[in-house]
């Protein structure tokens, strides 16, 4: 089973547009596990821009799904995973700055520095993924670097399905089988939506965990947050 995880980081854009606590993101939360999902994400950026850090605190102690804390592994993070001590921690390599998350790690590079950060995080006995593209050469070092699972970065998926989604999903296809021979949990996101999700789940229908935030917030705006889960779970559920 595929599990869909609902990034709510928008739910708090719209929160902080005028200052106070509406919507309250703890609710929606809340509201989303009633509906359907399967997992809760959030990327507390840097400078806060939607999700805070106190948002993380907050959620941590009510949510009865799977807590997924997507972000740069700085001291702030770090300090804040140990605190909470999420079921997972996926780790994205995004700079302060980013507008979104747009790559995975580079694990040949970074190969020591992640080492050392995920046997810090699973110390703490959280699950660890990699947000990763889907570039063969980067999932044995993953794999060395002790990750539990990786993400698939599904942009570039999600960029090309409208024209070509059988030469969207052949890199994905192709790396999926080859976390699975390395022993690699996989989950994917970013950019996944209402018309690329069924095929993703289709080519790669061993996918663990789906994280979904842009994309269902909006549709949420047209079709409601109860409805909207129910149709990204449908696309799940084959
Ligand atoms: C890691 C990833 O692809 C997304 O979860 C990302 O965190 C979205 O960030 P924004 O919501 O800030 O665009
Ligand atoms: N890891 C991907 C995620 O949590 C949500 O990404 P998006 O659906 O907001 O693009």
């Amino acid at each position: 089973m595929t599990k869909l995880s609902v990034n709510i980081n928008k739910i708090a854009t719209l929160r902080n547009a005028r200052g106070g606590n509406n919507p309250n993101v703890v609710k929606v939360a809340l509201d989303c596990e009633r509906f359907g999902a399967q997992g809760i994400t959030v990327h507390p950026r840097p400078d806060e821009r939607h999700i805070r850090y106190q948002d993380v605190l907050d959620l941590a102690p009510v949510l009865h799904t799977e807590f997924n804390i997507e972000g740069y592994p700085d001291k702030r993070y770090m300090e804040l995973i140990k605190k909470v001590k999420p079921i997972q921690a996926t780790l994205v390599p995004d700079p302060p700055d980013a507008i979104t998350s747009n790559s995975g790690w580079d694990t040949i590079t970074h190969q020591e520095f992640l080492k050392d950060i995920v046997a810090e995080l699973k110390e703490t006995g959280t699950r660890v993924s990699i947000f990763i593209n889907p570039d063969p050469k980067f999932f044995e070092p993953a794999k060395t670097i002790g990750t539990d699972r990786v993400e698939l970065y599904t942009e570039p998926y999600a960029t090309l399905y409208p024209t070509d989604k059988e030469k969207a999903v052949k890199p994905y296809v192709e790396v999926a089988h080859l976390a699975k021979e390395l022993g690699l949990g996989l989950n994917a996101g970013h950019d996944l939506d209402l018309h690329n999700l069924k095929f993703l789940k289709e080519s790669i229908p061993f996918l663990d965990e789906v994280s979904i935030g842009h994309a269902l917030v909006c549709d949420a705006l047209y079709y409601g947050l109860e409805n909207t889960i129910q149709m990204y779970r449908r696309q799940l559920d084959l």
